[in-house]
């Protein structure tokens, strides 16, 4: 048990330039013994590469990082990521030991293993203890391969757990668990944690403190979070303060159905314009998207719309019909990480107006949309490694910004992005509705589908149809009970 109140791990003016740019200013940061200390910016404040190099992934231009009170010493930090790093033909047990076979210290015996796995696993979770050792980490649910990070993490040590963005694709339940076990670690190892997200909901469920980084400088530096109102917050971070939605009720030409969703479960007109949400885990909506994005071919739902096929054969078919897509799963389902920003933009005006050959005008064509998005990017020959999450989520609905588009797939789009950001997001999908186009939108936050949709398709975690909610029967708690996702 660690004394509560220790300092853990401490940065203290830490400075990093990529090339001209000045991404750290002098960034403060100290994490202390039995705290969950919530680390807060906006995209591109500079979070991701002061976590980059507190873990060593790159080197500090300048400044200081202690762990505890020795100077230099490598603090034994580790990170989950949304997006987990199990190797999922291995078990759980497997999963576990491997990184204590790196660590110098080899498990052969599978024995061995499995006691050590079961040691690092119990203090989370007595049940999964008991019962998924054997398990492949293929047949975890996200909760459960979240808390074996966890757990495996722990076993080597690590005094600081940061997570980052761990609630995006759990339930309002596992939410709750995930949270439970995260207090209960704290108070009984004294371990510090760090939550990166942008939900101000949870943070302020979760978290004792936070600290505020801006432009590469830290504003607020470990302060009780009690004593910061949500506009406080919103004010250091630089990002407007909420605006009030005036959500009318809209009306649609009956006779303008664009389209008709027919699925096994549920047969759904879509009108010109309409702003049709998608809510609940990911088995039912991404069925239903991977129709219309023209990759599922075997899903079970099918489309009646005129001059359409049933369902779109390629994703070049979708695009040629006139449908967009932007997926929140940036690495794998958008960007072209190898290719400079100017590609990236511009990917699907090229497939859908068959331009083979690279036009000098289409320079001014991306600067434009990068300027009208608000896209904060050195170059536009850089490669999209060089964004910010945030501004990575801008640059794929850049592509489609300004095409006329009879349907629009929006996957997720706000995963990871500031809450300023998805004001912007907002008002593009308001936009693109208001010119006629159908918008069709899957959101695991289900207040953001209230506030913007005119109807929502609830899914339970099996991914069955549990209703199609008209916008007179929107309610926080009807939906969070149909999909079992937190409101
Ligand atoms: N290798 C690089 N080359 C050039 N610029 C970079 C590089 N890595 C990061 N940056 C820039 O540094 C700035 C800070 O990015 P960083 O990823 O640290 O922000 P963040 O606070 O984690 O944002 P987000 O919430 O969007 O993930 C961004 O403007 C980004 O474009």
């Amino acid at each position: 048990m660690l004394d509560a109140d220790l300092p853990l791990l401490s940065v203290r003016n830490l400075q990093k330039s990529f090339g001209a740019t000045r991404v750290l200013r002098g960034v403060n940061f100290t994490v202390r013994a039995g705290q969950i200390h919530a680390l807060l910016g906006g995209n591109g404040a500079g979070k991701s590469t002061m976590i980059r190099i507190m873990t060593g992934g790159i080197r500090k231009d300048d400044g200081e990082i202690m762990l505890g009170s020795q100077r230099g010493a490598e603090p034994k930090i580790a990170i989950v990521h949304q997006e987990l790093a199990l190797v999922q033909d291995l078990s759980v047990a497997e999963n576990i030991a491997m990184v204590h076979a790196t660590a110098g210290l080899t498990i052969v015996r599978a024995g061995q293993r499995a006691e050590l796995a079961y040691n690092a696993l119990a203090l989370l979770d007595p049940h999964l203890a008991r019962s998924a050792l054997h398990r492949k980490a293929a047949d975890l649910s996200m909760h459960e391969g979240q808390i074996v990070e966890i757990a495996r993490a722990l076993s080597i040590g690590a005094d600081v757990l940061l997570l980052d963005e761990p609630t995006a694709n759990l339930t309002a339940g596992e939410t709750e668990r995930l949270f439970a076990v995260l207090r209960r670690l704290v108070r009984e190892t004294g371990i510090g944690i760090v939550f990166v997200s942008h939900r101000m909901k949870e943070i302020r469920q979760l978290c004792d403190v936070c600290t505020i980084i801006r432009d590469g400088l830290t504003v607020v530096d470990a302060t009780p979070l009690d004593s910061l109102t949500d506009n406080d917050i919103m004010q250091q971070m630089g990002q407007p303060g909420a605006r009030e939605v005036a959500h009318s009720r809209r009306r649609f030409d009956m006779a303008e159905a664009g389209l008709v969703l027919k699925g096994a479960e549920a047969v759904i007109p879509i009108h010109k314009g309409q702003i049709l949400g998608l809510a609940g885990s990911p088995a039912g909506p991404s069925q239903v998207i991977a129709l219309l994005n023209g990759t599922g071919r075997s899903s079970s739902w099918s489309l009646d719309a005129k001059g359409w096929p049933a369902r779109p054969a390629s994703p070049r078919d979708a695009v040629a019909l006139g449908i967009g897509y932007v997926s929140g799963d940036r690495r794998h389902k958008g960007v072209l990480a190898q290719l400079p920003i100017v590609d990236n933009v511009l990917a699907s005006r090229r497939v859908r107006e068959k331009r083979y050959m690279v036009r000098a005008s289409e320079r001014r064509e991306c600067l434009d949309l990068v300027h009208a998005l608000k896209l904060k990017a050195g170059s536009i020959r850089d490669l999209p490694s060089t964004l910010s999450g945030g501004n990575q989520q801008k640059l794929l609905i850049a592509r489609w910004l300004g095409m006329s588009l009879r349907l629009v797939v929006f996957e997720e789009p706000t995963r990871g992005v500031d809450i300023g950001t998805k004001r912007d997001i907002y008002d593009l999908i308001r936009r693109m509705a208001e010119e006629g186009t159908i918008v069709v939108w899957w959101s695991t936050e289900n207040v953001e589908l209230l506030e913007l949709c005119d109807e929502i398709l609830a899914f339970d975690t099996d991914g069955r149809v549990k209703g199609l909610l008209p916008h007179d029967r929107f309610n926080e708690d009807a939906l969070a009970d149909l999909t079992g996702m937190a409101a």
